[in-house]
Parts: C-alpha cells; structure tokens; sequence
C-alpha cells in the first residue's frame, strides 16, 4: 500500500472484481478520488460543519461526565447517606458508568439500525437528562449509582451512535476530520468537566451544593441538543436502507452544498446515492437475510447480523482492526491518568493536584486539535505509527521517573526522597509527551471504526468495537491503583509501554490506511491477501 495519502489508495481492478460494479461505480470513483483535481467534491460546507457541531454535542457531554466524576468524589463529603464514602462506594460510583456502557450497546446498535441513528441520539439525550438530574439531587449512595449507571447507559449509545452518524454524512475527502470532531468535543468536556470541578470545589460550598451543580450542569447541553435534532436530518445511509432514497439524495444535495454549478452537484450527488444504492444492493444479495430491517424483527435481524460479522472474511477482518485499535485505545492507560491524575500528582507532591491534573486534559484536548488539522492529510495508519513512538517514549521517562520518588505513606504526606523534585518534573514532562502522542493517534484514530465496516455489519461491528473500548476502560479503571502497589509506579507505566509496543507491531502488520475513500472502498480494501496493507 502507498505511504501516500494523497494517491488512490485502491486500484480500479480491485474494485473491478464485483463485475458490473465496476461500470456503475465508474462516476463515483471520480467523486471520491482523493487526488488534487480529480474530484468534484466540495470542502465542508456551512451544513455538514453545523451538523457536526450538532452531533458534537453528545461528544461534549461523553467528555463531561466521564471527566466530572473525579472532581465529584473529592467534594461529596457526608452529603451521600450522612457519611463519608467508603473506598468501595467510590470505586462502584465510578464503574458503573462503563458497566452500564458497556451492557446498553447491542441495544443501541440494534436500535440503530431498526429506528436510524437520530433516534439514538434523542435516547441518550434524554437519559443524560434523567441521569444528571438522579445525582445533582441524590441523598443515598445507592441513588447516586442509579443516576451514574443511566449517565453510562447515555455515554455508551451517544459513544457509539455519534461517530457512526457523523462518518455517514461526512464527504469521504473529509470525514477523517468530521469524525475527529467528536473527539474533540469529547476532550473539550473533560476540560470543562476538570475546570467546572476545579471551580465548584475551590470556590463554591463543595459538601453541600458544589458537586450537586457539577453533576447537574451535564443536563444543559443535553436538553440544547433536543432541541437542535429537530432540524438534523437522518443518515442518507440509513435512509437509502430503508428504500428511502429521495429523502436520501435530499440530504446528500444538502451537504454537497452549492459551490460546484448544478450540473455538476447533481452528477455528484448522483453517484454518491448511486454508490450507496449499489452496495445496499450488493449486500441484500449476498447476505441470507435479505431486507433485514424493512419491518422485519429487530432482535431476528441484528442476530443475523452478528452472525455475518463473523462469518465474511472482510468483515471479520475489519473486526479484529476495529477491536485492536479500541481496546488498545484504553490498555495503553491514558483513563488512568484522566481518572486518577490528581492521585498521582498528590502522591509525587505537587501543591495543587487539581490544577497539576488539568495540564492532562488541557494536553490531550490541544494535541486532539493538532489532530483534527492532521488527519486527512497524513492518513489513520501513519499518524499512529508516527505517534505511538512517542507515547511508548513518555511511558517509559515516567516510569524513570517514578524510580527517583519512595512514595509516602498516605495519599496525602510528601514524598521522601531528595531527588523527588526532579523526579516530579521528569514525569509531569513525560505524561505530557505520552498524552500529546496519545491524542494525535490512539485518542481518535480508533472512533474512525465505522469506515472498516460494510453497511449491512456496520452498526453492529461498530457496536462490538466500541464495547471492547468500555470493557478495556473498565478494566483500566479497575486495575490501575492495585498495579501501581503491585507493581511499583515505575513498572505500571512500563508495563503500558510494553502494550504499545506490541499494539505498534499489530497495527503495522494488519491496519491498511483508509484514509481519503469513500466508506465503500475501505470496506472493499480488507479483502486483499495482505490485509490491504501492501
Ligand atoms: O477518544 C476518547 C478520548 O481520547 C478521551 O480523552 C478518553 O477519555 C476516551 O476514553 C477516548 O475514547
């Protein structure tokens, strides 16, 4: 396969192989070639950025909650059942958001594909309502688990639905950026999470009526987003699925926009339905179930669709790309850092923790911006092995590190060793090296997961990828404290530079690059020999 992004990344003949596909896909291969000049697709027009920063908005509370959580704990108090939380309490408030993240899926991805994308979008809206206002005025510790379980129910659907919508109504010369969008929203609401945390404990009355505004403010954005999906249109994939193909070349003209005279829009949009039609087409044909998801049952259809997932060799293939990724998004440890900075940062003796741990969010969210500019133009599978370089480099200085400081006793007592100062200073500089790396690569290039899939699986692929990413979450936030007393710091963080490096051999053996074609393409890329990635 080329290096080079900016060449075809698929040959005629390989998309020949499908017979009359060939001639029909003859227009749309002009329509989506990457190559300077070949296309006629317009850059992202005004709609497909608004749409963006519509969808966006379910990133923005994913980031939010998951990042509140840590600044919750610490302000509580005695105000949950008239007593200080136990370690227990903490751990299970915590953890039940990927759980139930992790369990609601297979529902959002049948649900999905049976009632479109949008529907999923208003589900986990209003579960983010319910769920933040269940803990800004939970008195019980076990009413504050149900409030967290139903925000991780709303964090697991938008987790999974929002990438989906955004890559199916993403141009494919931009999606990479479109897609990334979403991550930096996801950043973003850790930021303002981290900030808003900062705030309420610093400066407001934390024990009694800080936290609950903490947790309550997640409702905002969510209850704006209600209101915004009125205009948003559904995914013309879907649409064309369900035979509803004028409303899709609707929403296709939209986002195609004006720039090009109306000929020349309308022969794009043309072959863009035509493109979608036929790999609909192709795929009612090829799979046994015909027509699944035109009325037929929900639960019968999305069995039938697992079932193909794993019987095709191309989607198999891109099950295991799309889980690699995912899971290594997670075993590489960066939620560690963004749940327990501020432990770290107290056990290596920096004065303000929470601040300290702010530069983590701040990082990752800048270098998520570095990402966005990136992405297209270098491609998925050469920024991350550009970037994993770097996140195996900081792992391994923290851990050096780590060695200079005997940690205290307590959480709260100073380190003890003279060197402990310059220890400090080389792990605050390494987690930044390691999180910049992070979220250039790893952090997003992961959530790109719909691209590897063919329509018929996709939901559901992307659905298992996106469990394995909570399953490894989970893991990671269960794991994380008893390595580090296991273990050592030093070796933890070692431990999670050994599982890049062998994520660094995997991905340069079976991750083709799909950047720059269109969703049908890169679907038709994993049935080569070598994976696609010659
Ligand atoms: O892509 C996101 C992002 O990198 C977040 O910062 C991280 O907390 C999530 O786990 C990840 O899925």
């Amino acid at each position: 396969m080329t290096d080079n992004p900016e060449e075809p990344l698929i040959a005629n003949s390989q998309l020949a192989e499908g017979g009359d596909r060939h001639e029909d896909n003859h227009d749309i291969e002009h329509a989506h070639d990457p190559r300077p000049g070949k296309h006629h697709i317009s850059p992202p027009g005004l709609f497909i950025w608004l749409l963006t920063f519509s969808a966006g908005i379910s990133g923005l509370l994913f980031g939010y909650d998951t990042g509140v959580i840590s600044a919750t704990l610490v302000s509580i108090g005695t105000s949950l059942s008239s007593r200080p939380l136990t370690s227990l309490d903490k751990s299970v408030i915590t953890s039940c958001t990927s759980l139930f993240a992790l369990l609601v899926l297979p529902f959002a991805s049948s649900l999905a594909d049976d009632r479109g994308r949008k529907r999923v979008v208003l589900f986990a809206d209003t579960l983010f309502i319910i769920g933040a206002l269940l803990q800004a005025f939970s008195h019980t510790v076990e009413m504050m688990v149900v409030g967290r379980s139903v925000v991780g129910v709303a964090i697991g659907a938008a987790s999974f639905v929002t990438p989906l919508y955004i890559a199916e109504l993403a141009p494919a010369t931009h999606r990479g950026r479109l897609v990334t969008m979403n991550i930096v929203f996801i950043t973003l609401g850790q930021v303002v999470a981290y900030i808003v945390g900062w705030v309420f404990g610093t400066y407001g009355s934390p024990e009694t009526t800080g936290w609950r505004w903490m947790v309550g403010l997640g409702a905002a954005p969510a209850v704006a987003q209600v209101v915004i999906l009125l205009w948003m249109p559904e995914s013309p994939r879907w649409l064309v699925k369900e035979g509803r193909s004028e409303e899709a070349r609707g929403v296709i003209a939209r986002i195609a926009g004006t720039e090009n005279d109306a000929q020349e829009t309308r022969r794009e949009v043309d072959a863009i339905l035509k493109n979608i039609e036929i790999e609909v087409r192709e795929e009612a044909m090829a799979t046994r179930f015909d027509g699944a998801g035109h009325g037929g049952n929900a639960m019968s259809a999305w069995k039938e669709a697992m079932r193909e997932l794993f019987r095709v060799r191309r989607n198999r293939r891109a099950l295991a790309i799309a889980c690699l990724l995912q899971g290594l998004q997670q075993l590489c440890g960066f939620n560690s850092l963004m749940y327990f900075s501020a432990t770290i940062f107290t056990m290596v003796g920096f004065s303000e923790p929470t601040l300290t741990s702010l530069v983590v969010a701040v990082t990752n969210f800048a270098f998520t911006l570095v990402a966005l500019v990136l992405i297209d133009k270098v491609g998925r599978r050469r920024i991350l092995l550009w970037s994993l370089p770097f996140m195996m480099t900081g792992l391994v200085l923290a851990g050096y590190g780590f060695s200079f400081i005997e940690l205290p006793d307590s959480e709260t007592s100073s380190p003890k060793t003279t060197g402990a100062q310059g220890g400090a200073i080389i792990i605050l500089t390494s987690i930044m090296i390691y999180v910049a790396g992070y979220a250039i690569g790893l952090g997003n290039v992961p959530w790109m997961q719909s691209e590897l899939f063919s329509l018929n699986v996709r939901s559901v692929g992307s659905g298992v990828a996106t469990a394995t990413n909570w399953s490894a979450n989970f893991v990671i936030g269960l794991t994380f404290l008893p390595l580090m007393e296991a273990l050592s710091p030093s070796w933890t963080f070692v431990l999670y530079a050994v599982i890049c490096a062998v994520g660094y051999g995997l991905i340069s053996r079976v991750y083709p690059e799909t950047a720059g074609l269109s969703l049908e393409e890169a679907a038709t890329l994993l049935e080569a020999d070598d994976w696609g990635v010659r």
